[in-house]
């Protein structure tokens, strides 16, 4: 493991920020800390930068404890949010600032300064200043500021957070060419689900200053090891009586489950049903255009569930009783999760 963290403890007052903290990054991975706000990602951050230190436990950063070490010898590039650029300094003198802090050599600097200007896509205006630039443009020159020093590890604390939703979607593909590109390990903090599922290699999911679950995106989004986990994603509805759904495995003890809209399928009565309906009296509660889907609130029984329709399907109307069939649900007992598949046979599902 290239960064190593070993059961880790910070308090601030009497509010664990960090409690006990064990996790192991691979070296040129580029991991995502998730969680909801005051969950204790930023503390992760700022320790492993060596701007906070914890109360007990050790980082490890390749083989060596750092924990006594100080941020500026940790050989650790920075984009936070709120590490904003010089106003006053060209985009040229942004980036050189670390390595002129050093006081490496001035044609080193120049050739060094210049490289990163173009590998961040700025060439030509390394004499504008932040003022002249676009939220995305400034967000590369942090980037190539951090670059510029050569890290062995890059942080990235909610980097695209103040940047308008299409240059975001941009800027987190190039991030992650351009971080692929250079191999360096890399950890950043979002908020933002979709964000962390395109982005990361690994995603750590935090709660409560505690880590829930770590894997790839895919294994946190299919297979929530956590009640948490398995609600943090998505609009996901809590059902109390999951057995109001048919053709789902009793679960003897369950204590409520969770289902997501991906795998709610809403279907009108004119339609061909492809599934066998899991309820009956399924209503249409309010229907809102996403741009790319429809998302639908239905109400079954005493319960709201989200589901989304494709634009390429036939419009569903507010007030309209609709079937529904829930392919999948989260069963939660005792803070492990149940993923139970409707049972109903591929020939079931041709029943009208
Ligand atoms: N220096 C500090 N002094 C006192 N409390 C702090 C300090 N730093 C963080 N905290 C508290 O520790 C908790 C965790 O904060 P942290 O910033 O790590 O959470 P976060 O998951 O990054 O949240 P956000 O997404 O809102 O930034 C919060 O309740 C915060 O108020």
């Amino acid at each position: 493991m290239y960064v190593e963290l070993k059961d880790i403890n910070k308090t601030f007052g009497d509010y664990k920020a960090s409690d006990h903290v064990s996790f192991g990054i691979e070296k040129g991975k580029l991991i995502g800390l998730l969680g909801p706000s005051g969950s204790g990602k930023t503390t992760i951050l700022r320790m492993i930068a060596g701007l906070e230190q914890p109360d007990s436990g050790e980082i490890i950063i390749d083989g060596k404890v750092v924990n006594d070490i100080p941020a500026s010898e940790r050989g650790i590039g920075f984009v936070f949010q709120s590490y904003a650029l010089f106003r006053y300094m060209t985009v040229y003198d942004n980036v050189a600032f670390g390595l002129k802090v050093q006081k490496a050599d001035k044609k080193y600097i120049k050739s060094r300064v210049m490289e990163l200007i173009e590998l961040v896509g700025l060439k030509g205006l390394e004499k504008r200043y932040p003022s002249q630039l676009s939220g995305g443009q400034r967000q590369r020159v942090a980037f190539a500021r951090a670059l510029a020093p050569n890290p062995q590890l890059l942080l990235l604390d909610e980097p695209f957070a103040a940047i308008d939703a299409k240059i975001r979607q941009e800027l987190r593909t190039w991030l992650k060419d351009m971080i692929e590109q250079l191999g360096i390990t890399s950890i950043f903090v979002t908020h933002d689900q979709d964000e962390a599922i395109e982005v990361a290699d690994e995603i750590i999911i935090t709660n409560r200053g505690h880590i829930e679950q770590k894997g790839s995106p895919v294994e946190v989004y299919q297979s929530p090891e956590t009640a948490f986990s398995a609600s943090f994603f998505g609009q996901a509805a809590v059902v109390k009586d999951y057995q109001m759904f048919k053709y789902f495995e009793d679960i003897p003890g369950a204590e409520y489950a969770i289902i997501r809209p991906e795998f709610v399928k809403v279907t009108r009565k004119t339609e061909v049903q492809k599934y066998k309906s899991s309820a009956s009296g399924a209503e249409v509660e309010r229907v809102a255009f996403r741009g790319s889907y429809f998302e639908l609130e239905v109400k079954v029984g005493d319960v709201t569930l989200t589901a989304k329709r494709g634009l390429d399907e036939p419009m569903v109307r507010q007030g309209e009783k609709v079937d529904v069939f829930v392919q999948r649900l989260f069963v939660i007992k005792e803070n492990k999760v149940y993923s139970l598949e409707n049972s109903s046979t591929r020939e079931d599902y041709l029943v009208i």
